[in-house]
């Protein structure tokens, strides 16, 4: 969990208090400055940016957080967490050079992303990491997977996982396995969304009320992910354990293999890996 007000990493005049901004706050950077926020940080140490004015206006009343002008918020902040998105990102990292110096840490959590992409448009030396977070930081239930670039310190990353820990998990990796990363864990929440969705649509089709076939698939999901993550089994053996002879779950299993739902995953994860690989080239389509 972390600790607000920890230490400024920078005593530079106009940044006397340990600071953290957002920039570019959607999804994500909701989900993080409200756990921040849930985890103890007090909003007064916390900015964000925002395109449009109403925006900010939200986030001011939602949070108590002080909105401010991106150059505002990197001349204010010691660090800054970019989760606009990638298409956005040389966009805003031009607005921000001229404004952030080589003592302020810069964290992206823009899918695809270099650290050398941001590093090469700032200062130089500028510390940069990259974190591939995912929704259920809402929850506090997260999975953050940090990379250090190239100037970036062991305190820079503990930082961040001290940030990216108030919401969830964290795992450090080496940045050649960010994109692979973001296909598993940035995007795998939505696979589940997308099959709870589908094995109702089963429901449905099996006579059974949309609200009741909801609840048992997600409840079904519940119980393994609680039983995948404490049980310490094997996901075959607990697979296995559910499967009886002549019963029923072996005909489902036949058919998911006679559809080629494990190829199809391996494809679909390879397909998201692939596109995180192109993001960073530039690729906006
Ligand atoms: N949604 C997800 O599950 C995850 C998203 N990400 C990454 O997080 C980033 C944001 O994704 P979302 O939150 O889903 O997108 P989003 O569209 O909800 O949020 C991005 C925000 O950035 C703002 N923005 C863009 N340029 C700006 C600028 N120059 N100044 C101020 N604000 C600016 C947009 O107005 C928008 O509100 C992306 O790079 C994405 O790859 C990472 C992990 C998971
Ligand atoms: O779909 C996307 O590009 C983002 C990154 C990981 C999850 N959502």
């Amino acid at each position: 969990m972390s600790t607000p007000n920890k230490p400024s990493k920078s005593s530079t005049p106009n940044k006397p208090t340990q600071k953290v901004a957002v920039l570019g706050t959607g999804k994500i950077g909701e989900a993080l400055l409200s756990g921040m926020i849930r985890s103890g940080w007090a909003p007064a140490d916390l900015l964000v940016t925002a395109r449009r004015q109403e925006r900010a206006e939200e986030l001011r009343t939602r949070y108590g957080v002080e909105a401010l002008t991106n150059p505002g918020a990197a001349e204010r902040a010691d660090t800054l967490i970019l989760a606009c998105k990638p298409q956005d990102m040389a966009a805003l990292l031009a607005e921000l050079a001229p404004h952030v110096t080589t003592d302020t840490l810069v964290i992206s959590a823009a899918a695809g992303i270099t650290t050398a992409f941001i590093e090469e448009r700032l200062a130089d030396t500028t510390p940069v990491i990259r974190v591939m977070p995912n929704t259920p930081v809402l929850v506090d239930e997260g999975m953050s997977v940090i990379s250090a670039g190239s100037h970036a310190t062991a305190a820079d990353l503990a930082h961040a996982e001290d940030i990216f820990g108030a919401v969830g998990k964290t795992l450090r990796v080496p940045e050649t396995q960010q994109d692979a990363c973001t296909a598993l864990s940035g995007s795998g929440p939505a696979y589940f969304y997308f099959l709870v969705e589908a094995m109702t649509d089963a429901g449905i089709l099996l006579g059974l009320p949309r609200d009741k076939a909801h609840d048992l698939i997600v409840q079904a999901a519940i119980g393994a992910a609680v039983m995948l993550r404490d049980s310490g089994e094997h996901p075959v053996k607990l697979r296995e354990n559910v499967t009886s002879p002549a019963g029923t779950t072996i005909n489902a299993i036949r058919e998911l293999e006679n559809h080629g739902v494990r190829a199809a995953l391996i494809a679909a994860l390879e397909a998201a890996r692939d596109r995180s690989r192109e993001l960073a080239s530039g690729n906006n389509t």
